[in-house]
């Protein structure tokens, strides 16, 4: 018997990307496949991980190799599928939901975020209570504005518009640094969960290696523009090869102690 795995959404082959002509990331490989689990990439600040999903989301053109959706090349992609990208690829980052209405009641955020994945022929079924419980909100969330909300709440509301489209690919970027700790634990799990269920690929880009370590069962480590290892974090960290990955342990004493 012959299993075939499903062909990536999104994928990266020797990928390299920069600014001004300036490569800041060089030899990408990656590839974000429907079922898959979710893969995490941590490194130093400024080694270029927002660069590489710059460069998957199209907002910055790859120099060398190519970033394919679905096997088209994303910086070829016509005004025609851009739409159909957008939402079947979906970065999350830190900012949250800055580009919202502040007046905003997060129901009316959430309801315009599932009307319009339907219109995009997209929907994920959901209902506001459930997106709202697939970031660990309670219900009486639904009737604050936006602009009232504090930032941990508005990086788990922004996640919720992202999940109403269930896109294909979710691509996080540093998506809980205002959520406290303890709360940051269990919407990862739920958000596990419900990627799980629609299938959705997930990558996480973080300098939390808790968080890898609770949703992501593989990790590229990031020095200095490329992968410089990869793997089960503990086992990266175990073998602490590359000197990014030894001051990564040391940063994190801690979580590493618990890894080993
Ligand atoms: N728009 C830009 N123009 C020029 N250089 C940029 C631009 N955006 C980022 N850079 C540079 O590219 C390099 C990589 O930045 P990037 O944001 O990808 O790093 P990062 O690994 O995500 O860092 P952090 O963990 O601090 O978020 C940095 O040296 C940064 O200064």
């Amino acid at each position: 018997m012959s299993t075939t795995a499903p062909a990536p959404i999104l994928r990266a082959d020797g990928m390299a990307a920069g600014y001004g002509g300036a490569d800041v990331v060089r030899g990408i490989d990656l590839e974000l496949s429907p079922g898959a689990a979710p893969v995490g990439i941590v490194g130093p600040s400024g080694a270029g991980k927002s660069t590489i999903v710059r460069a998957l989301v199209g907002q910055v053109k790859p120099t060398q190799g190519r970033v394919t959706w679905h096997g088209r090349t994303v910086s070829r992609i016509g005004l025609r599928d851009k739409k159909a990208f957008r939402t079947q690829v979906r970065r999350v980052a830190q900012e949250g939901i800055a580009d919202v209405d502040p007046r905003w009641t997060v129901d009316r955020v959430l309801g315009k975020a599932l009307s319009d994945a339907r219109k995009a022929g997209n929907a994920s079924g959901s209902t506001v209570a459930e997106l709202l419980d697939d970031v660990a909100l309670e219900a009486r969330f639904a009737a604050r504005q936006v602009g009232t909300l504090a930032g941990g709440e508005k990086q788990r509301v922004a996640l919720a518009v992202a999940l109403a489209t269930r896109p294909g690919a979710l691509l996080l970027d540093e998506p809980l640094t205002a959520v406290d700790p303890a709360m940051r634990g269990e919407v990862v799990r739920r958000l596990g969960e419900s990627t799980a269920a629609q299938g959705t690929a997930v990558l996480l880009v973080t300098h939390d290696l808790e968080l890898v370590e609770r949703l992501c069962p593989t990790v590229h480590v990031l020095a200095d523009g490329t992968f410089v290892d990869s793997g089960e974090l503990s086992a990266v960290l175990g073998r602490a090869e590359h000197p990014a990955v030894r001051d990564l342990a040391e940063a994190a004493p801690l979580a590493v102690q618990r890894f080993r």
